[in-house]
């Protein structure tokens, strides 16, 4: 293809991400892989130079372009050299007119600007973007410290036991060892997230918003054998990917339960009080993932926001009700909202007198609003804001 023509891709592959983040649709990553099958002529060179230059749209614009044109036509002044491949000839896009609408405004939407966590300097702001490294944990339970870093000779040792981060690009899929599960990728805020509950003894462990299941994972690998850990969710998709991660990883201590969005109580009404320590990792705005997942910018709005914030109080006083007196909750979100963190926090801490906070010890992170917040810059992990709290 000539640079033209990755242009013309890049900006009608924008045009579905645009349209998608507006309905709620597909993932960006998703859409590339579709719009790539549909379009086998291109090339790996041709598919690298697409992805490159629709990912450097998505990550310069805070708030969702008009159209794909728009955002590109808006990195003309940051990437000069862009101008001359608007030909208007076959297979590009068409010429620059006079006075034609381009894309402008932050990195960061304007409305959500000023939501953040009062740690998030600009400093950090700007390591939201940065690339995102590429962390493993050691799986214990197929595999060791020592094995692992004898087939990765290149793992440097992170903060938390087990945690290694590898350099970026390394292939994993062709090493027998992380086929037969002796390694998870995962962010070491995940891993942190996982270790928050100080989940040691046997326990009866229920990870509400379990997804495809990576930190019910590691619960498995931290917890003895004869504890129970039971995965919750309510996409189907999402949970049935457990069951193969689950093998490879040898987690036999799994059980996985659908749940219907709104009447999850009917699943999980046998728990109730009983549970030693739930983990409600909640859906949320993703902002302290935006090194992944830039896209999520143009897909929160404020109603949308809200919209979660309810969500995540009733998973909150949902989650609270399975906690046996004595029992902990962690709540977790990938957020550096304080809307989604710290404030929900001390919104259930102020209608429930019988909890208390508890302090985390973990080496990362830094105490903030009754919890932990850990970020890019500080931490090197993705952005998560959460707290453990203990039933009186
Ligand atoms: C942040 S993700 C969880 C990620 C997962 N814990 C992990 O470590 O990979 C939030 C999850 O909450 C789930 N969810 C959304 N609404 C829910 C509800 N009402 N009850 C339980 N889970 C819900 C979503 O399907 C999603 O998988």
């Amino acid at each position: 293809m000539t640079p033209s023509a990755r242009l013309q891709a890049a900006i009608e592959m924008l045009d579905w991400i645009i349209a998608a983040a507006r309905d709620n649709g597909a993932s960006a990553d998703n859409i590339a892989k579709k719009f790539f099958k549909e379009r086998r002529y291109a090339g790996s060179g041709d598919r690298r130079a697409i992805r490159e230059l629709v990912y450097s749209a998505i990550r310069r614009w805070g708030d969702r372009p008009e159209s794909g044109r728009q955002a590109m036509l808006g990195l003309i002044d940051e990437q000069p050299e862009l101008r001359e491949l608007f030909t208007g000839t076959a297979y590009g896009p068409a010429a620059i007119e006079a006075d034609e609408a381009v894309a402008g405004g932050a990195q960061i939407p304007e409305w959500l600007a000023d939501r953040f966590a009062g740690l998030i300097d600009e400093t950090e702001r700007r390591a939201l973007f940065d690339r995102a490294p590429l962390h493993v944990r050691v799986n214990g339970q197929r595999s060791t410290d020592l094995e692992v870093k004898s087939a990765w000779p290149d793992a440097v040792a992170l903060a938390l036991p087990h945690a290694y981060e590898l350099p970026t690009g390394t292939q994993l899929e062709d090493k027998t060892l992380f086929r037969e599960g002796a390694i998870e990728i995962q962010d070491l805020g995940s891993q942190a997230i996982a270790m928050a509950g100080a989940a040691a003894k046997p326990e009866l462990v229920l990870d509400m918003c379990a997804g495809a299941g990576g930190k019910t994972l590691a619960l498995s690998a931290m917890l003895p054998p004869e504890s129970r850990i039971i995965a919750a969710d309510t996409d189907r998709g999402r949970l049935s990917r457990i069951e193969p991660r689950k093998r490879r990883a040898s987690a036999r201590n799994i059980e996985t339960i659908l749940l219907a969005p709104g009447k999850e109580i009917e699943a999980l009404d046998h728990l109730k009080a009983k549970c030693d320590l739930v983990l409600i990792d909640a859906p949320c705005s993703g902002t302290g993932t935006w090194r992944r997942n830039p896209e999520l910018r143009w897909r929160m709005t404020p109603k949308r926001l809200d919209h979660t914030t309810e969500l995540q109080q009733r998973l909150m006083e949902l989650g609270s009700e399975m906690v046996r007196p004595g029992g902990r909750l962690v709540y977790a979100v990938c957020s550096l909202l304080d809307a989604e963190g710290g404030d929900q926090t001390d919104r259930f801490l102020e209608n429930h007198p019988q909890w208390r906070e508890i302090s985390i010890d973990l080496p990362i992170g830094r105490p903030y609003r009754k919890g932990s917040l850990l970020s890019p810059y500080h931490d090197g992990t993705d952005g998560f804001y959460f707290t453990c709290l203990e039933k009186l």
